[in-house]
């Protein structure tokens, strides 16, 4: 499954699912822009890569995709390096009950930006050659928790959201698939804010409930969300999926009862 020639660009792509990805990218020979908040993991993130797969494959672009003006440049200079666009993971995210407003800033709000960017930098209407754009959400948009309930109501979003633009992208004909990625627990980082009061507030105290449902549904490793990923990526007949991974079934998608006339 080459990608030679075609260029990703990943959100929150220095660590955890995001790093994984790109690293699935790489092996596929397509040239990758990681972007990122962190410029300390992201730059360690690059050294490795760049030695893993040679220099000149992937860049590192220190970004907060909340600052729009911010996340533009890092759009506009991944096609100004690697000279086009074609793939759009919007994967960052956080899980900060107590500072809910960035929750939202960041899960769903700046999907809703990077989307936009990628179809203004692969869209037909625009001119351009057409791409594929993954939005990442989450199981929490099907099995919702006491302790989780603004994480869950941005995964909810980014569903309907990037539903509803795969179908303004087939009637417009954008020649843009999106599609959406739903993992259940993933070994990442990003688990351990359960455990946290200064990430889950007042809710911190449902975290017995969370871990118990972790031992209950299992933990998914970064790569097989990441070999997922790639089957969305790649299959062209995909758009508007919702694409679940879980220790139980694995990688199936979620079928919606058809529009009744
Ligand atoms: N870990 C899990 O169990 C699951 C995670 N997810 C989702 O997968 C995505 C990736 O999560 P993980 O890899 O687990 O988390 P992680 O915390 O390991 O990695 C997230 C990355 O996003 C970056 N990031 C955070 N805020 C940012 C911002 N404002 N601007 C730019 N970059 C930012 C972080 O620096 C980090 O490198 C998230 O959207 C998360 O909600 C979905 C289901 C399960
Ligand atoms: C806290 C940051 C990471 C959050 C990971 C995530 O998205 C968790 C979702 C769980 C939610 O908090 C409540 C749940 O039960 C979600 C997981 C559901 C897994 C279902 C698996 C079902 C199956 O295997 O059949």
């Amino acid at each position: 499954m080459a990608l030679r020639g075609k260029v990703a660009l990943v959100t929150g792509g220095a660590q955890g699912i995001g790093c994984a990805v790109v690293e699935s990218l790489l092996k596929n020979e397509a040239k990758v822009s990681i972007v990122d908040l962190n410029q300390e993991v992201g730059e360690k993130c690059k050294k490795q890569l760049d030695e893993q797969f040679g220099v000149g494959n992937c860049s590192f672009i220190q970004c907060d995709v909340t600052d729009a003006a911010k996340l533009q440049e890092a759009f506009q200079s991944t096609v100004d390096q690697f000279g086009r666009l074609d793939i759009v993971i919007n994967n960052a995210g956080i899980n900060n009950e107590k500072n809910w407003e960035k929750t939202i800033e960041v899960n769903l709000t700046s999907v809703i930006k990077g989307t936009y960017l990628g179809l203004e930098h692969m869209s037909k209407e625009h001119g351009k050659q057409g791409g594929v754009v993954i939005n990442v959400s989450s199981m929490a948009a099907f099995f919702h928790s006491p302790h989780q309930p603004v994480y869950t109501a941005t995964k909810h979003g980014v569903i309907g959201f990037s539903r509803a633009m795969a179908d303004a992208s087939e009637h417009g004909d954008y020649g843009v698939r999106i599609n959406t990625l739903c993992p259940a627990f993933v070994d990442t980082p990003l688990l351990h804010s359960v455990e946290l009061e200064e990430n889950m507030g007042k809710f911190v105290k449902f975290k017995d409930d969370f871990k118990h449902r972790m031992r209950k549904f299992g933990v998914l490793t970064p790569s097989l969300v990441a070999e997922g990923m790639m089957m969305m990526i790649t299959d062209s007949r995909l758009n508007g999926a919702v694409m679940k991974i879980t220790c139980s079934k694995g990688i199936h998608y979620h079928t919606y009862e058809p529009l009744s006339a």
